[in-house]
């Protein structure tokens, strides 16, 4: 039987970004804590010898899981800075949607339902995309056009499909570990571009959003 030959470069992409996903989680997983620690320290460099990333306020991270690039020592570092810091929550109504919630020392966190610590929801203090700056993405694969691959649930791709048209729209930052920089991204249709990759070693900026 003929097998249905339209459908193959769709399965062929999801395949592709299933097997560079677990590659590239790996290769991060793989990491020794001492090259996670320096890497988290050379993060905070970067961050710094950037004057379009210094000059915010409101700033949305994450809490590292799987090997990610470590955000602590930058989160701390923007603490001392009088910066505001949110987090990616869950989203308690919308399933596969985020919303953000800032983040202070004394914040009580718990656990969601992927291990990884999240504010306890307190709608006070809940953020607007419009309202946060910047955001920084996690995410397993970039390449130097700013395609981004993530977990694999979408949360950031949903959350984020209407903000580039938000005034002003939030300035979108991978954060990743250098090796995890691959040639080209399988990209699907509803992937959000990144306008900047942070690495411990360099700042690629995409050519479509150099200034
Ligand atoms: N640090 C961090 N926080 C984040 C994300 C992220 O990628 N990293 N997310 C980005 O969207 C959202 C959560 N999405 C996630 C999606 C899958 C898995 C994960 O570990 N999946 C496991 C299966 C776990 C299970 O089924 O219980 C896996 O694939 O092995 C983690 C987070 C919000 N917060
Ligand atoms: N804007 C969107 N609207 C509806 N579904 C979406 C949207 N974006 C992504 N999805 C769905 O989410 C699923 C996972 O997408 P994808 O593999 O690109 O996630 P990811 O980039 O790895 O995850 P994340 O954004 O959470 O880091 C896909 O099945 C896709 O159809």
């Amino acid at each position: 039987m003929q097998p249905c030959s339209w459908s193959l470069p769709l399965s062929d992409i999801s395949t592709k970004r299933n097997q560079l996903r677990q590659l590239i989680r790996q290769r991060r997983q793989g990491l020794s804590a001492e090259q996670q620690q320096q890497a988290a320290i050379d993060l905070v460099r970067q961050f710094s010898t950037q004057p379009q990333l210094t000059k915010l306020q409101h700033i949305a991270l994450y809490l590292s899981n799987d090997g990610e690039l470590d955000t602590d020592p930058l989160i701390k570092s923007l603490w001392q800075q009088k910066k505001s810091v949110y987090l990616p929550i869950l989203h308690p109504h919308k399933p596969g949607f985020l919303v953000f919630q800032q983040y202070r020392p004394d914040t009580p966190m718990i656990s969601n339902k992927f291990g990884i610590l999240e504010p306890e929801l307190d709608p006070t203090q809940l953020k607007a995309l419009p309202e946060i700056e910047m955001i920084g993405l996690p995410l397993v694969a970039f390449d130097k056009q700013g395609n981004r691959m993530g977990m694999g649930g979408g949360f950031y791709d949903r959350t984020l499909a209407n903000a580039v048209f938000c005034q002003p729209a939030p300035l979108l930052v991978g954060l990743a570990h250098q090796c995890q920089q691959v040639e080209q991204v399988p990209v699907e249709s509803w992937d959000v571009p990144l306008n900047l990759v942070v690495t411990p070693e360099q700042v690629v900026t995409p050519l479509a959003f150099s200034r």
